[in-house]
């Protein structure tokens, strides 16, 4: 085993707001490896934002130790990030958004076009490049965020509630396809509040008990990841159980 992709030991953060000490998450210790899809999930407030911003490099905790590949995290470094709203650049076509993502990523102008081209094939939007951002749907939009955050093919991907705000539909959809970004390499920490997600999406799910977050179950979700649809593996007995289990600590820490 090498070093973890993500290390956090004897992490706490308090928010200080109008002279009011708010704890919000810990203390706790999670490692992350190569490889992994952590799913965290808690109730409103439990601190799930807070800990994908500390992983990212955006906050320091008030102790402890947050390490991303044996370092401090530095925001825009080793990490891709994926939030709720696309946060697109109107401005830009698609392919312009993801170009842009590259020239930040130090890519050499020659090779962007070919290398915007495969991340718009990889999440199912090669011909969308010379779109504007405001023509393509909601999913679509949230696709080119995913490419973005691909562009520096960073070693871990935090992706906060990326779906919440689509149909259900597309989020199914968008669902099958970020569950191919883990490989042997990337690791992926997603913050949700749906259970069933969890289950579909994880290597792992981590509940995190009411404020200040700290973990309340960890487990580990052995569901295939290749040679079963969907609909099939929503449909077993494993998954089914693994769902209880997280349902049933998410009522616990909730009550
Ligand atoms: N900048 C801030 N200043 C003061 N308090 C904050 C700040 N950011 C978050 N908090 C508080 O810290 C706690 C954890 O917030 P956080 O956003 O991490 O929770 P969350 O689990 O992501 O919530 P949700 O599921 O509602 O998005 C909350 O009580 C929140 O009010």
């Amino acid at each position: 085993m090498g070093e973890p992709l993500v290390d956090l030991v004897g992490v706490e953060h308090r928010y200080r707001a109008k002279n009011v000490d708010v704890p919000a998450l810990g203390p706790l210790d999670l490692s992350v490896a190569a490889g992994e899809f952590l799913v965290v999930v808690g109730p409103s407030g439990s601190g799930k934002s807070t800990l994908l911003r500390l992983v990212g490099g955006f906050e320091r905790p008030t102790t402890g130790q947050v390490r991303v590949l044996g370092a401090t995290p530095v925001p825009g470094r080793d990490v891709g990030t994926v939030f709720q709203q696309p946060r697109l650049f109107p401005w830009q076509t698609v392919g312009g958004n993801v170009a842009t993502a590259l020239r930040w990523a130090g890519v050499p102008r020659a090779a962007r076009p070919q290398r915007t081209r495969d991340l718009l094939d990889q999440v199912g939007l090669a011909e969308l490049g010379p779109r504007r951002t405001w023509e393509i749907s909601g999913g679509q939009q949230q696709r080119v965020a995913i490419a973005r955050a691909l562009a520096a093919r960073p070693r871990l991907l935090l992706m906060d509630e990326p779906f919440a705000a689509l149909d259900a539909l597309t989020r199914e959809r968008l669902q099958e396809d970020v569950r191919s970004l883990t490989d042997g390499e990337r690791g992926v920490v997603f913050v949700t509040h749906s259970v069933d997600e969890a289950v579909y999406l994880a290597s792992r799910v981590v509940v995190l008990s009411d404020r200040p977050g700290r973990i309340a179950l960890d487990l580990p979700v052995a569901l295939p990841r290749t040679g079963v649809s969907a609909d099939e593996l929503r449909g077993s007995a494993e998954f089914a159980a693994l769902r209880g289990e997280v349902a049933g600590a998410v009522r616990a820490v909730a009550a």
